[in-house]
Order: C-alpha cells, then sequence, then structure tokens
C-alpha cells in the first residue's frame, strides 16, 4: 500500500524505512528541508544502528521524502509522527500536532475519497479525537467518519534499537472507531505481524491506545524508581542492592527488565510523557501519588551522586570528569541525559567540567560550549580530581590503569559499571 508518514525524525524515519523493507510505499513529509534532501539521496538523517542501509536500500524507490503536503494525495492513509514536547508545566504541547493537522486537513480538501488518519506520536487520551479530527474536518471541510476516518497507533520502539524493536515488537495495539479504518490498518501491519511471527495485535479505543502508551511508559518509569528506591535503602544498610534487584527479577511476576538501579531514567520519552500524563490527570481533578513520587525519586539520584563527590572533595575549583554525556548507551540523543544535569551542578559550584561520550560529545557542546571535552576516557581521567560514571557504556567496564593518572583518584560510579580494584576511591551511588 501507499501511505505517507508526517514527521521524518527518530519514529517517523525508522517506521518509514521499515515499512518500505516490508514491502509498502512511503512518503515522508517533513518541514526540514536538510532531512529531506538527505533521505532522498539514501543517507539517514539520525543516528540509530540498521537505519542507514534501510534508507539507503529504499532511498527513492519505496522511501520517498517531501516537504510539498500535496505528495500526500495519492496516498490511502496518513501517520503522524510529529513531536509532542513539555510545556513549562509539564502539560503536552501540541503546536506540532496541531499545525500539521490543519495543513494534513487542507490537504486532503482536494482529495477524492476517503483517507485514514493515524497518531503515531505519544498524545494524552482524548487528543485524536478531540483535537486532531476537528482540525483536519475544519480545515477539509469534511467529516470525521464520513471523508475520512481517524485511529491511533502508539510505537514502543526504543532508541539504539529502533530497527530490532519496531520489528519485532512485543505487541501491535491499533485504536480505531469504525470497521474501515481497522481494515486499512490491518492492511498496512499484515507484512510486519507475519515477520514478526504473529505478535498479539490489540484493536481498541481510540483513547484506550492513547493512554496504553503513557501506561506502558510510566510502569517502566516507576519499576526503574522503585529499584532507585529500594537500592537507596540497601545502601542505607550496606547490602549489595544488585543482589537483591537481579533475585528479585527471578520472580517472573516481576521480571528483570528496568531493574538496572542508579542515576535513573532520561531521555526524550520518559522524563516527558510521565510529566504530561500527570498533569492530564491533574488537569481532570486526579492527583497520581504514586507516579509523582516516581519522577520525585528520579530527579534525586543526581543529587544523591554529588553529595556523594562532595563528602570527598571541595568542588570549587576542582576538576571533574564526566564519563557518559547520552542519555542510555547505543546512542547520541543527550535529551534529558542525567550527565546534563550532573554537569548544571558542577559549573554552578565552580568545578572544571571534562566530559566524554563515545558518540554523544558534539551534542553535548551544543549545550555546554564552555566546558572541555576529552577524546578518551584515559584522557578525561588524565589529571582528574574525581570521576562521575553518567552512562553504562561497555567501554567503562574495562577502564583500569587510566585511573591511576588521577590527580586524585575518587571516582562515583552511577551505572554500577566500573569495576573495583585497588588504588582508587571507589563509590557506587547505589
Ligand atoms: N524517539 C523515540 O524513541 C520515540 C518512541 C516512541 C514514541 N515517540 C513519540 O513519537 C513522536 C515523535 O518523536 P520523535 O522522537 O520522532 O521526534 P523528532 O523530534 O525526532 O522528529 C519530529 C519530526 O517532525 C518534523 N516536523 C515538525 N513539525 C512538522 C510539521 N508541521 N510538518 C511536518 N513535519 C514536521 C520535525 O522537523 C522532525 O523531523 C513523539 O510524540 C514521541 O513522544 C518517540
Ligand atoms: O533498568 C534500566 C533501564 C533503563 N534505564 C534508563 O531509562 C532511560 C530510558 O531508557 P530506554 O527505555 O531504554 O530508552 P528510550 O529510547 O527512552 O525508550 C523508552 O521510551 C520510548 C519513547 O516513548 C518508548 O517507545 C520505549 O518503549 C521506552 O523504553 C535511560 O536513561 C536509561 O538509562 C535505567 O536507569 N535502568
Amino acid at each position: 500500500m501507499k501511505f505517507s508518514i508526517i514527521g521524518s525524525g527518530y519514529v517517523g524515519t525508522t517506521v518509514a524505512a521499515c515499512f518500505a523493507e516490508l514491502g509498502h510505499r512511503v512518503v515522508n513529509v517533513d518541514i526540514d528541508d536538510d532531512i529531506v534532501r538527505a533521505l532522498n539521496e539514501g543517507r539517514c538523517p539520525i543516528h540509530e544502528p540498521g537505519l542507514a542501509e534501510l534508507v539507503e536500500r529504499h532511498a527513492g524507490d519505496g522511501l520517498r521524502a517531501t516537504t510539498d503536503y500535496d505528495e500526500i494525495l495519492d496516498t490511502e492513509a496518513t501517520f503522524l509522527a510529529l513531536p509532542t514536547p513539555s510545556n513549562d508545566d509539564g502539560s503536552i504541547d501540541l503546536g506540532a500536532m496541531k499545525a500539521a493537522a490543519t495543513s494534513l486537513g487542507e490537504t486532503l480538501a482536494r482529495k477524492d475519497g476517503s483517507h485514514l488518519v493515524v497518531t503515531k506520536s505519544t498524545v494524552v487520551p482524548t487528543t485524536t479525537v478531540d483535537v486532531i479530527g476537528p482540525r483536519i474536518e475544519e480545515a477539509s471541510g469534511k467529516r470525521v467518519g464520513e471523508g475520512f476516518d481517524i485511529a491511533m497507533n502508539p510505537e514502543f520502539l526504543r532508541e539504539g534499537t529502533a530497527v530490532d524493536d519496531f520489528l519485532g515488537p512485543d505487541k501491535i495495539v491499533l485504536g480505531a472507531q469504525t470497521e474501515r479504518a481497522y481494515e486499512t490498518l490491518d492492511e498496512i501491519f499484515a507484512p510486519l505481524v507475519d515477520r514478526a511471527g504473529n505478535p498479539p495485535v490489540v484493536k481498541t479505543g481510540i483513547s484506550e491506545a492513547e493512554m496504553i502508551k503513557y501506561a506502558n511508559n510510566a510502569f517502566l518509569a516507576s519499576k526503574i524508581s522503585l529499584a532507585n528506591d529500594l537500592a537507596n535503602i540497601c545502601k542505607e544498610f550496606g547490602v549489595d542492592s544488585d543482589e537483591v534487584l537481579e533475585t528479585i527479577g527471578l520472580d517472573s511476576r516481576i521480571g528483570s527488565a528496568f531493574l538496572g538501579a542508579g542515576l535513573g531514567w532520561g531521555g526524550s520519552c520518559f522524563p516527558k510523557d510521565t510529566a504530561a500524563i500527570i498533569a492530564a490527570a491533574r488537569g481532570r481533578g486526579y492527583e497520581p501519588r504514586l507516579l509523582q513520587a516516581a519522577v520525585d525519586v528520579n530527579d534525586g539520584q543526581p543529587e544523591r551522586m554529588l553529595d556523594l563527590l562532595r563528602e570527598r572533595i571541595d568542588l570549587d575549583g576542582t576538576r571533574v570528569a564526566v564519563l557518559g554525556l547520552a542519555f542510555k548507551p547505543g546512542t547520541d540523543d543527550i535529551r534529558k541525559s542525567r550527565a546534563t544535569l550532573l554537569i548544571n551542578s558542577l559549573i554552578d559550584a565552580g568545578a572544571d567540567v571534562v566530559g566524554y561520550d563515545p558518540v554523544a560529545t558534539e551534542n553535548m557542546r551544543e549545550r555546554f560550549p564552555d566546558i572541555e571535552y576529552a577524546d578518551s576516557a584515559a584522557d578525561a581521567l588524565a589529571g582528574a580530581d574525581a570521576a562521575l560514571v553518567a552512562t553504562d557504556w561497555d567501554e567503562f567496564a574495562a577502564l583500569d590503569d587510566e585511573f591511576d593518572a588521577m590527580r586524585s583518584p575518587v571516582v562515583i560510579d552511577g551505572r554500577r559499571i566500573v569495576t573495583r580494584r585497588d588504588g582508587i576511591d571507589y563509590e557506587s551511588l547505589v
């Protein structure tokens, strides 16, 4: 089938390239000329393992990109994969979604025959029905359920493993309100269901699909925060939190995934999505106390790490190496990374910061142009008074003699990745 995707970032590009791989013809619509040019030249605009190969293979054939909304006219369906960032109060900012819905509506006004509009972005419950549908109705002069249908298909891929996650999903969630919409979605997803070995396909309502995405992320973020809360208690008693968490993970009702304790969760999704659903719940008069506590525990972890450092050294004028700048290993994305919080506090305290990351240095340099950046962990450690390990890159586990070059070998490990050795003043955050 030929369909379009508005927004060609992490999600839009991954989904488009994967659907092209599955045999569909996909048109990516984006307002960013550079992204469109890159895709049409077969270059991948983002760093994501396996994606560049797919983009190169399908560009100009199954995968096309454009800034022209008119190219949507000869497609049967359109996914909205636009950013849904936070407003200052944490609530969801639907600006890009609304702008795209209006542009799409103006385009659909000129289309003969029906069209399916699928929200792929993470949006709070009722957004597709109450905001997206009416905007398209207004701009197109057509009615939902008549001239076009609406649907919601949340995305669960993770950055760093986006292609594998998309092509091998645990579940596919299809929210719709007409048979016609479900039929089109079935046709789009059939090759994926086939390739992925028939994962559960959950057919549900549109607002349920929207809420499933938040519930999924809220549960995972809270699971990590509970692991951190328990690990903090373990530390007070001198108990090994790894042993405790690994063992409770053996209970099949708990499971071992997302019990990794340490500095907590960052990235472009968990922080903004927990904030958005908390704000939305408050807007309806419900106070989500457990979810707020998960956020509070997460916010407290970087400060606990800095307290451990302050117990050992005076930060003013001290050279501190921050190892790991990305929000997690395997990506160059620094959005809401724990390292950004640490660096902010270190700068405020008068420390000289030297950062190192295998791939995220250039992104961090844009955020903090005035700190120093090293080309290797060894260079960052040389002459440092202390080191903070913020991301669990594998290469940090192999560090050994490199610590000997530190001026004073204070190492606070936020991810339990560094191997303890003689000669360093090592402390794990949890
Ligand atoms: N990044 C992830 O891992 C992930 C995973 C699951 C769900 N999500 C959700 O998917 C959505 C998209 O996230 P993302 O990370 O891909 O965002 P992104 O910022 O990487 O990409 C968004 C793209 O939309 C384009 N855009 C903005 N306004 C536009 C308009 N009016 N018309 C056309 N294009 C426009 C931007 O130029 C950009 O290329 C968000 O709701 C996010 O919460 C993200
Ligand atoms: O045991 C763990 C696992 C993760 N993290 C941290 O949690 C954050 C998020 O990690 P991860 O979930 O792997 O990355 P994302 O790419 O942000 O993916 C999440 O957010 C996406 C956007 O909504 C969803 O699609 C995914 O399903 C969901 O896992 C990172 O800072 C990790 O360091 C931990 O601290 N401990």
